[in-house]
């Protein structure tokens, strides 16, 4: 007879640290087809943006100085002496009490440090009142006060997200380095699971949820899935079935036969794979107690539990960050959470981290989170969520009325 020798939901997160490496291979990737990718070497910054000063409003180029002492009722005088255009350097320069017309984002001409707004002058046949004096720099994005030339402007491993694409773009950046994206191979197990196009099910059987669940997860994490099929709960298919797969890919993804009945042969397919093997087998969650993470030859498997709730709750704790360091992803993993109030009393055991699926909604300008009850058997408890409340392993449970943290599903 087996044991689990189980391992906390903390101590998983530093085993997932500790072992699971980032692969090496690199690729160089078009600006507008990188995002999502994760950097290969920092960008520093070759310009600085912008290159020149430039006016954040349609207003008059001036002195600022010029300008101390304007009021409503008491206006200042400039003499207007031209106008800069949009994507020209200024032909006119500005000196003292003088004002040159610009435009929201012109460069500013020599001779003026700051821009005053068109609602706050008047033009009166090229004699400007002013009326509101202006700071020095007022309305105006300085050379380099976006990027300062020499600056690591997005370092290796950052996540590149339409802000970092936008960033790089700015610099004339047209191609960056990125470590390649991921293949990872799915393989459903059980004598019950048929695929899920079957149209009429035989006594017993059940069509394949997983693999809808998990690749779809992937797949928003920008990792391709190799589909690896089904496999009968019979040692040398799937020991088979598994190294074909694990051949072609980065990682592979196990469901089912995770536990330690007398089919479940998920551990020794995994232990034949390649060393050094299983790191963690049992975890102190639910669900998804029977979980599985292992290390062959450099590449990380996954043994989800075949419940489709805990397989999909157990990929979204423990794959992600299994996949954001394989993808050699640095930065730290902050997921989306928000507070909410629990509608009833949920009882939690000591050393043990629940993970409940609620559904959100708002009550006097606040979140609620109602317990969606079921077992983890039923898929349609997470069609009904909204996300997931942990009760991390210290707590008894938690309280009506009381805040938790929610993990919210997008
Ligand atoms: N004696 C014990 N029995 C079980 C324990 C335990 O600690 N001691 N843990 C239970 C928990 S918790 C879970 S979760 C399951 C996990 O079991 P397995 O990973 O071995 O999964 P299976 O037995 O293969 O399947 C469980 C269940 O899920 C259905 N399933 C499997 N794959 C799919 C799929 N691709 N699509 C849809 N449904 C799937 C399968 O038909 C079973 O009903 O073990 C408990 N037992
Ligand atoms: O902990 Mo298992 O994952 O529910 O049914």
């Amino acid at each position: 007879m087996q044991f689990f020798k189980v391992k906390t939901v903390e101590e998983t997160f530093s085993l997932i640290e500790e072992n699971i490496p980032a692969i090496e291979q690199t690729e160089v990737r078009e600006l507008a087809e990188a995002l999502h990718y994760i950097l290969a070497e920092p960008v520093i910054a070759k310009e600085n943006v912008p290159s020149f000063d430039r006016s954040t409003v349609d207003g008059y180029a001036v002195r600022a100085k010029d300008t101390y002492g304007s009021s409503e009722s008491m206006p200042g005088f400039l003499t207007l002496v031209g106008e800069v255009k949009m994507g020209e350097v200024p032909t006119v320069s500005v000196s003292n009490g003088k004002a040159v017309y610009i435009p929201t984002g012109g460069m500013l001409p020599r001779g003026s440090d700051s821009v005053i707004m068109i609602e706050h002058c008047e033009d009166v046949d090229g004699l400007l009142n002013t009326y509101k004096q202006n700071a020095p720099a007022e309305n105006v994005i300085r050379t380099g006060e976006d990027i300062k030339e020499g600056e690591i402007l997005v370092n290796k491993g950052t996540k590149l997200r339409p802000q970092e694409l936008g960033a790089l773009a700015s610099l004339g950046i047209t191609h960056v380095s990125v470590f390649r994206k991921l293949k990872v191979g799915y393989l459903s197990s059980g004598d019950e699971i048929v695929p899920y196009q079957t149209e009429t099910l035989s006594a017993g059987q059940i069509r394949d949820i997983n693999y809808l669940t998990i690749a779809g997860l992937a797949n928003e994490w920008n990792v391709d899935v190799v589909y690896g099929g089904i496999v009968k709960d019979d040692f040398d298919e799937f020991k088979q079935k598994a190294r074909e797969l694990y051949d072609q890919v980065d990682g592979l993804i196990l469901s089912g036969g995770s536990s330690v009945g007398a089919k479940d042969y998920t551990t020794d397919v995994i232990q034949s794979l390649g060393d050094p093997g299983v790191f963690v087998h049992g975890i102190s969650i639910k669900p998804g107690k029977p979980t599985i993470l292992a290390l062959a030859n450099g590449k990380p498997v996954i043994g989800l539990p075949g419940h489709p709730a805990s397989a999909m709750i157990i990929f979204q704790l423990f794959g992600q960050r299994i996949l954001r360091k394989l993808k050699g992803e640095k930065t730290e993993h902050k997921p989306e959470r928000i507070f909410a109030r629990m509608t009833k009393n949920i009882p939690s055991s000591p050393g043990r981290s629940d993970y409940i699926r609620v559904h959100l909604f708002e009550k006097d300008s606040e979140w609620w989170a109602e317990p969606i009850i079921g077992k983890s058997g039923l898929i349609t408890t997470l069609v009904k969520s909204d996300g997931i409340v942990e009760i991390t392993s210290e707590k008894e449970g938690v309280l009506q009325g009381e805040y938790v943290p929610v993990f919210v599903s997008r």
